[in-house]
């Protein structure tokens, strides 16, 4: 792919993005631009990924085909404000954040901008990431095309109708954070138990990582994998009516719930 991919904003998940595009050889560090607001991210970058890296917002996107707008929510306003009337030609702006529509961008930088409403996650950063696209009417198919190609290069790839994009953060973008929670606590479990604390995160993460590609490879059902776990009178069905006891999956539907709380 011969475009300029420009980030604005360099943190956690621009990082996993970034790491991704390159280990895949799909782009060439030359390709890449990218801003930050302090020194030390700016100098981190250039050392850690060899691309260019500048203070100025209006630069960077000036000069990118894709430009992902790659800060905090929060941040979001004030940089579109800054790069506003700056834009290359033709460009496409991809938002990462939840909350932030399609309209937000379209009322600010004109109803015919192209743009692609995404939600990523951070497993990106070793190739595992899971990301949900949904572009405007303006991406043409094979902008589309490219935009699939960028995002495959760290992570699978769903196109979904922009209805959807506000449930997104509870199953995929913001799930890693729970399940890190779960690894944690089963961890502690285990030093409990007597095991050492780095063996009990190896064992926890590789359970976690086998179990989702049971899921994910097999097409068995979740409830039929269980089962097949649960020994009559064993050790697992005690650990499944203890979760139960204390609504695991209750609170599983919760905390996704929670994540469309104002
Ligand atoms: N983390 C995650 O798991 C996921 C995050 N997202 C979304 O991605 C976006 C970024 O999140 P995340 O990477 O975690 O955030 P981080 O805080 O890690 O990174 C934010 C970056 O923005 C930079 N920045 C702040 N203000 C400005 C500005 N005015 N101009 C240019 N750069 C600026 C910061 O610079 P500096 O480093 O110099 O402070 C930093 O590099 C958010 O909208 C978030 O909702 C989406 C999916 C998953
Ligand atoms: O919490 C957040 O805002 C981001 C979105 C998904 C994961 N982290």
């Amino acid at each position: 792919m011969d475009k300029n991919i420009g980030f604005i904003g360099s943190g956690k998940m621009a990082q996993a993005m970034i790491g991704g595009m390159l280990e895949s050889r799909m782009v060439d560090k030359n390709q890449i631009l990218a801003s930050a607001l302090t020194t030390r991210t700016i100098n981190w970058m250039e050392e850690r990924y060899g691309i260019e890296m500048f203070r100025d917002n209006k630069k960077v996107a000036s000069e990118s085909d894709y430009l992902f707008f790659a800060v905090k929510p929060y941040v979001y306003p004030e940089v579109i404000e800054e790069v506003k009337g700056h834009l290359k030609k033709g460009s496409i702006i991809i938002t990462i954040a939840p909350g932030v529509s399609i309209k937000d961008i379209t009322d600010v930088f004109g109803e015919h901008t192209k743009v692609v409403r995404s939600m990523p996650n951070t497993p990106s950063f070793v190739g595992e990431g899971m990301t949900v696209i949904s572009p405007n009417e303006h991406v043409s198919d094979q902008e589309q095309g490219e935009v699939i190609k960028i995002f495959q290069a760290f992570s699978q790839v769903e196109v979904m109708d922009e209805k959807q994009m506000d449930a997104i953060p509870a199953i995929s973008g913001s799930s890693p954070a729970y399940v890190y929670v779960m690894i944690e606590a089963m961890a502690d479990g285990a030093v409990k138990q007597g095991i050492p604390r780095r063996q009990a995160y190896r064992l926890a993460s590789q359970a976690v990582l086998g179990a989702a590609k049971m899921v994910r490879d097999t097409d068995i059902h979740p409830g039929e994998l269980k089962d097949q776990v649960c020994t009559p009178k064993g050790t697992t069905i005690k650990a499944i009516a203890a979760l139960e006891e204390n609504g695991f999956r209750n609170s599983i539907i919760k905390a996704m719930d929670a994540t469309r709380e104002e």
